[in-house]
């Protein structure tokens, strides 16, 4: 008899208790493996783009200048718990302007980021950058859109923000005690939750385990576009998470905060560090031809946007 005419027992059909059981182990095996292969996946897609690129000629804050180290002390003094109270209050207030994807990198095209050392180009070639950087790897579309969007959240700059301090640059927990891997960690000094009896201490008004999602990051143009692009395209999660926490470096690149992940941010956490050498190490490529480019993504945002004109 051949194996394939032995009486088919289907695996999910609860017989006698046992099938079921067997299904539940073999599901668990197999989502171990799954995981395990999404990983090493990640870990490979990490390095295609990294392994290329001299790492010591980026984010060298010591070496930076004072524009960089004094919007950092500006930030790092006035990023609070009730400012970020109020500044979520305030977006959820209002729509600040309408306008298509496209419309706001051209928009954005005149901010130059007082708080970055590794650029000095425009916005809409910082994302360009990004986007034809993963594109080139042969990475899936929604990343490509990703990469393409990802900075647009500084569109706050023109909407009533206090500078830049509120807009750009690295992102850090608040509600809780600054880390040290935080860049600059001596001008939190004069943040007035410094020494808070709650804010102030390791976990402040969190608990271990407590989620990514459940934890108040300084705001920026990172949370305000995530919220954007939540509510108004068909991206992924992992696209989401890039986009929410690609700032977020003490955490994705330092190892800092960890104790607050909850079992979703692990899965999170290798997206946002697949995608981070294209945003970083993309600032050194060839600068790219707008115009060229403009057909393709003009394409792929409409894929994922349903809506053409965004309220943002
Ligand atoms: O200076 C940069 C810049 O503002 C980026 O957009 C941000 O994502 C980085 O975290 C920051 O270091
Ligand atoms: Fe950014
Ligand atoms: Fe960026």
């Amino acid at each position: 008899m051949s194996p394939c005419a032995v009486d088919p027992v289907p695996l999910y059909e609860d017989r006698d208790g046992m099938a079921l059981e067997n299904l539940s182990d073999n599901i668990d095996a197999v989502n171990v493996m799954k995981a395990d292969m999404k990983r090493e996946k990640a870990m490979k897609e990490r390095s295609e783009f990294d392994a290329e690129k001299d790492k010591t000629k980026f984010r060298q804050y010591e070496e930076a200048c004072d524009r960089v180290k004094n919007f950092y002390r500006e930030q790092h003094e006035k990023q609070t718990v009730a400012y970020n109270l109020k500044a979520r209050n305030d977006f959820k207030s209002k729509t600040r302007a309408e306008m298509t994807i496209w419309q706001a990198m051209e928009k954005l095209n005149t901010l130059i980021d007082e708080s970055d050392p590794d650029t000095s180009l425009s916005q809409i070639e910082h994302l360009l950058q990004s986007a034809e950087a993963i594109r080139r790897d042969g990475k899936p579309r929604w990343m490509q859109l990703t990469g393409l969007i990802h900075d647009l959240g500084k569109l706050l700059f023109f909407y009533g923000a206090d500078g830049q301090w509120d807009v750009v640059g690295d992102t850090f927990p608040v509600g809780c005690a600054f880390d040290k891997r935080i860049i600059y960690p001596d001008t939190f000094k004069g943040n007035p939750d410094h020494d808070h009896p709650i804010y102030g201490t390791k976990n402040g008004i969190y608990t271990p385990g407590c989620g990514m999602d459940n934890i108040m990051l300084s705001w920026g143009h990172d949370e305000y576009l995530y919220h954007i692009v939540k509510e108004q395209s068909t991206l992924p999660a992992e696209s989401l998470a890039m986009i929410r926490y690609h700032s977020f470096y003490p955490w994705h690149s330092a190892g800092a905060y960890t104790e607050f992940m909850d079992e979703h941010d692990h899965a999170m956490l290798e997206a946002v560090r697949a995608f981070n050498p294209y945003d970083l190490y993309s600032k050194s490529d060839d600068v790219p031809s707008v115009e060229v480019l403009k057909p393709y993504y003009l394409e792929l945002i409409d894929e994922f946007f349903p809506k053409k004109v965004i309220k943002w």
